[in-house]
């Protein structure tokens, strides 16, 4: 499906209309729209499965999300859903199927690509999942010394490593803690070295995830892991059927790194990268969680799938994040995007939608080749916001930034907190409420001076406020519930990559680096070469040799 014909996007009467629109609302306070309206919050909340979704606190009236569905609509953004969901090559410049829906489509369903139905296909690689990662959890998968394997170390990079890695720390209270897992994704050999240092080879597991299975990074890290390995046994080449399985695409590639296919799990070409961590991809987190709460996460997914396909556009909650962003960036000149979440568990969160949607929206040409002139992806960032206030929320509160918030949040805290620790979940909700409420509504000069603030500091003391946020309440953070937030995620990015017109699942702009490291990497070792470089890196890579004694 392409969109030959299209008109572009800013050429659109409904484009123009919006900008009209903006012009019209001008300052207009979020102070003013509330108190216009005093149903406004509840108005402006949306239920998606379990979650709650105040969208109240956005410099938007009635008539700017009207609008945006109208911009929605003469964008093709329903038409292009549906495409995704039957399985059509809508990932045109790589001419593949975009079909993580389909990951977690339930065991009847019927999606096909080319012609054949590829649920089996899933489901059958899920319950091969599910019986190896019970074996692992019940000690009954052994090394090569018959020790049961107790550590699960994830070598991938990318898409193949910061979806288990996020998920693991998010439903860590869910995990069985006799084991214990490490994630190594960075070429550095830092982090292979920290990861496996106070690990017994005989009771490791390595997991090598790679969707293409020729990532340097990777596959590096895994030769070294299973140098670590051989040496520590003391084992020939025999001992790695026991403790090396791979997830990836690409079963002549594992075979040649000498890991059995037999011990391999497979998905496939029409699941990208970033969108992977509910296929194979998540079989650290599978067995960290075991296989029936991983398909609760994948039951959390679908809801959010069938929500985003068929709600009417007015409840349709993805499309509704989606549309505020595109708001944001054509008529506010937004340029960032925060995620901030009010639980410790989401830590790795924002980092892992960073690829997420950076790596899908992060685009200069649309779906024909044309430099797009408006704004596609933001530069996405946050850490939880607890953590956040105390460093960068002034440059939110007071800065001269437009920087769109999503603030996250839940009523319980996990199960197994230690009792002592639950009353603080109270302080941390009363932050959560307070910074939405302080960043759309401020402090005026006039109630700064009320509290006696001399005059010299009103400035100071003011808070402007009309900061836009959205705000997500889920009663606890369990596995379904994560499923459900990283499909909302996951059409947003859908929805705004269509409105912009870009191939939101290719990434072309991730090969230069990986082309001239590998032209610089024999400069550095061998020395030759370096005319060809620019004086500023043959400068460097002089100075780095020089460091390095060479
Ligand atoms: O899973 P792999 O094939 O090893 O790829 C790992 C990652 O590397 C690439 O450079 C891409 O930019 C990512 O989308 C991908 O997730």
């Amino acid at each position: 499906m392409t969109s030959e014909g299209r008109t572009r996007l800013n050429r659109l009467p409904e484009w123009a209309a919006l900008g009209k629109h903006r012009e019209q609302l001008g300052d207009t306070h979020l102070r003013e729209l509330f108190a216009a309206d005093p149903e406004r919050g509840t108005r402006h909340t949306l239920r998606v499965g379990d979650l709650l979704l105040d969208h109240s606190k956005h410099l938007v009236t009635d008539e700017t999300l009207t609008l945006l569905r109208e911009l929605a609509a003469a964008t093709g953004v329903a038409e292009l859903r549906d495409a995704m969901f039957r399985g059509e090559k809508i990932n045109t410049t790589e001419d593949r199927a975009v079909l993580h829906t389909a990951l977690r489509a339930p065991r009847g369903a019927v999606i096909e690509v080319d012609g054949e139905n590829v649920v089996p296909g899933v489901h059958a690689v899920l319950d091969k999942m599910g019986a190896f990662a019970d074996k692992v959890r019940a000690g009954a998968w052994t090394g090569h010394t018959g020790k049961p394997v107790k550590n699960i170390v994830n070598i991938g990079i990318g898409g193949s490593d910061l979806g288990p890695a996020m998920a693991y720390e998010v439903l860590r209270s869910y995990t069985q803690r006799d084991l214990t897992f490490r994630f190594v994704s960075n070429v550095d050999g830092a982090d292979l070295h920290e990861a496996v240092r106070d690990l017994d080879p005989a009771e490791t597991l390595f997991i090598v995830a790679s969707k293409t299975f020729t990532t340097i990074e990777t596959i590096t890290n895994a030769t070294s892991a299973r140098d670590w390995l051989l040496t520590g046994l003391g084992a020939g080449q025999e001992a790695v059927a026991k403790h090396f399985v791979a997830l990836s695409t690409n079963a002549e590639k594992v075979e040649e790194f000498g890991i059995d296919t037999a011990n391999m799990f497979e998905f496939w070409d029409w699941v990208g990268g970033r969108y992977s961590y509910d296929s194979a991809i998540g079989l650290s987190l599978m067995i960290a969680i075991g296989p029936e709460r991983f398909r609760e996460m994948l039951d959390g997914f679908h809801l959010v799938d069938e929500h985003f396909r068929t709600a009417p556009p007015e409840e349709n909650a993805p499309l509704l994040l989606g549309l505020l962003g595109v708001w944001y960036g054509a008529f506010f000149d937004a340029q960032s995007h925060a995620v901030l979440p009010y639980s410790h568990y989401l830590s790795k969160f924002t980092a892992y939608l960073q690829q997420l949607d950076m790596e899908s929206n992060g685009k200069s040409v649309d779906r024909e080749g044309n430099r797009v002139d408006w704004q596609t992806g933001p530069v996405v960032w946050g850490t939880p916001g607890t953590n956040g206030q105390h460093a960068y929320y002034q440059l939110i509160h007071q800065g001269t930034k437009v920087i769109p918030a999503d603030f996250i949040g839940f009523a319980r805290p996990v199960d197994d907190l230690l009792p002592g620790l639950v009353a603080q979940h109270d302080l941390l909700m009363a932050n959560f409420f307070a910074q939405t409420q302080a960043l759309a509504f401020g402090k005026t000069p006039d109630e700064v001076r009320a509290e006696g603030v001399a005059e010299e500091l009103v400035p100071h003391k003011t808070f402007q406020g009309n900061h836009p946020t959205t705000t997500i309440l889920a009663e606890a953070l369990t596995p379904s519930v994560l499923g459900q937030l990283i499909a909302l995620y996951e059409h947003k990015v859908f929805v705004q990559g269509a409105i912009w017109n870009i191939d939101s699942f290719d990434q072309w702009g991730v090969e230069l680096g990986k082309v001239l490291a590998k032209k610089i990497e024999p400069v550095l070792t061998e020395g030759e070469g370096a005319e060809q470089l620019d004086s500023s890196t043959a400068g460097l890579v002089a100075a780095y040799r020089s460091l390095r004694g060479r």
